[in-house]
């Protein structure tokens, strides 16, 4: 068992739990009111320089707690006016100690689109997503089959958002590429053993297809790491750990990508 397969497996049960909970009434309400998605890739398209995915991110189960005095939207406001694009934060409870709520009042506090970072294993969490506000899901190739990757990703698409799909190697990319997305992340971080190599982004770049947007995620700490990465023609990046052990949040975005 890798933690990936741990992570799916205890996901399963938890959105079983959720959908028993929830009326289709109650989400498609809530869907409704959610109002216009905010176009995640558009943002990071439309960015001349370093596009950055900045990422509220509490706790992981590689690293325990990053940042005690977490605050979500003080966070949000931080990254939007360091200059980030856009904004993931992580709602996985068990794991990452995230939460749906962090994910509502990061948003309500910017402007910028947000992508729920999750453990996506059922076309229903397209929905529920939507419902909570996320712009953007992420569909990680490596914990499902084709047919589940698909089914999600039409269920996201159908709601307006857009799908940032996951590799970590060769394989992977071939699979994402047979979806609908051109919106390919690359994790430098292989979640079946949490190592870490940068040069994944490198090679796996060299590979997207043009019209992709291509995505460097994980283990990036400093400008150099950036300008390094945009030397391979890689412009947009998911930062986390390293912006969220920051005194000052917003000082830290403006050095990386201001
Ligand atoms: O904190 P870092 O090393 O900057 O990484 C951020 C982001 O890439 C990472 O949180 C991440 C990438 N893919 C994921 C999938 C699930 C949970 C978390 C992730």
């Amino acid at each position: 068992m890798t933690i990936l397969d741990t992570i799916m497996t205890h996901k399963r049960g938890e959105v079983a739990a959720r959908k028993a909970r929830t009326s289709d009434a109650d989400l498609a309400a809530r869907i409704a009111a959610a109002g216009a998605p905010r176009g995640f890739r558009a943002a990071l398209d439309a960015r001349a320089g370093h596009a950055l995915i900045a990422e509220v991110k509490k706790a992981s189960p590689s690293k325990g707690l990053i940042r005690p005095d977490f605050d979500p939207p003080a966070h949000a406001r931080a990254y939007q006016a360091g200059g980030a694009a856009c904004l993931s934060v992580l709602t996985d409870e068990h794991f990452f100690q995230g939460a749906d709520d962090y994910l509502v009042a990061a948003r309500a506090a910017v402007t910028l689109p947000v992508i729920r970072k999750d453990f996506m294993a059922d076309p229903w969490q397209a929905a529920e997503s939507r419902a909570i506000g996320a712009d953007a899901i992420l569909l990680i190739v490596a914990a499902l089959d084709d047919g589940p990757l698909a089914e999600i990703e039409a269920a996201a698409l159908e709601l307006g958002m857009d799908c940032l799909v996951e590799v970590h190697d060769e394989a992977g990319l071939e699979r994402a590429l047979r979806l609908r997305s051109r919106l390919i992340g690359c994790n430098n971080r292989d979640l079946r053993d949490f190592s870490v190599d940068v040069s994944r982004s490198y090679r796996l770049k060299a590979l997207a297809p043009a019209d992709c947007t291509f995505v460097a995620e994980s283990g990036l700490n400093s400008r150099a790491d950036l300008d390094a990465m945009a030397a391979h023609g890689v412009h947009c990046f998911l930062i986390g750990e390293s912006l969220m052990r920051q005194d000052d949040v917003e000082t830290a975005t403006r050095a990386l990508v201001g």
